[in-house]
């Protein structure tokens, strides 16, 4: 579980990025995150990974306070082509990060073969990330922090390098592992479709300084496909609450 309490960070002593920020994401749980571009998402993901100290109130992840990245915790980027060593087979690139859990060499390519299975690409484990398309190589971003077992998986906009199609199948992935993992997920997006689709509970922020603007339970049924939940009118108006609230219509 995640709590975020009393958040705020500014850079170097100029304005906030954000301020008061109070969230809590239950286990299991998938939250997406949806909001106006500069209204802080990706600070907010940084305080989340340890990666900055913010300057006010603390991020708590399953009891502890984070000051540094929480070992239990996995970060999907949006810029799969730097978050991969090119030098290094997409088995080995997936296998990397299980170093750090101890786990010996028969065990990380086991766990790796496992992974890359479950994103569809077993056939893909002996090659390079530069031979594989981008939404192959985003896959491979995603096995490997499957592969980690991570409690919680910070994904900042995932797809947002990605053409639709690939897109869709990539949000349906997400969707099948949340299922089949029951890991808790945080997801930045720019995209308001998106965060309806994937998410158990949609939270929207404003911008001047970075804020929760409002908080959307989403009660579609938990499973979803791209052509009929879309077609939902439950589907439509979240889509259009949404909507209203990133680009700050009351609704
Ligand atoms: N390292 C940094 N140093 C100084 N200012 C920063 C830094 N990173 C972000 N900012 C500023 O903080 C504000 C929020 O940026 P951030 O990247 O967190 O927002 P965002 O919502 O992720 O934006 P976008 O949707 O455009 O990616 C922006 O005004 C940005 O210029």
């Amino acid at each position: 579980m995640l709590e975020i309490s009393g958040l705020g960070h500014s850079y170097g002593g100029a304005a906030p990025v954000l301020k008061g920020m109070d969230l809590k994401v239950a286990e299991g749980e998938l939250v997406t995150i949806v909001g106006p571009s500069g209204c802080g998402k990706s600070t907010l993901l940084r305080c989340i990974a340890g990666l900055i100290a913010p300057s006010e109130g603390k991020v708590v992840l399953n009891g502890t306070a984070i000051d540094g990245v929480p070992d239990e915790l996995a970060v999907v980027f949006q810029d799969y082509s730097r978050s991969l060593l090119p030098w290094l087979t997409v088995r080995d690139n997936v296998a990397l990060p299980l170093r750090r859990r101890g786990a010996n060499r028969s065990e990380r390519r086991e766990q790796a073969a496992e992974a890359l299975k479950s994103v569809g690409l077993a056939d893909a484990a002996s090659k390079y990330p530069w031979e594989l398309s981008g939404g192959m190589q985003q896959r491979v971003s995603i096995a490997r922090a499957l592969a980690y077992r991570p409690s919680f998986l910070l994904m900042d906009e995932p797809f947002g390098s990605v053409d639709a199609q690939t897109r869709e199948d990539l949000e349906d992935l997400v969707l099948q592992v949340h299922r089949a993992q029951g890991m808790t997920i945080l997801l930045v997006t720019h995209d308001i479709d998106e965060s309806v689709y994937l998410g158990d509970r949609v939270v929207v922020l404003a911008r001047n300084p970075g804020r929760i603007r409002e908080q959307l339970q989403v009660t579609l049924p938990a499973t979803r496909d791209q052509i009929g939940t879309r077609a939902d009118p439950e589907f439509v108006r979240l889509r259009a609450e949404v909507g209203g609230l990133v680009r700050g219509v009351a609704h």
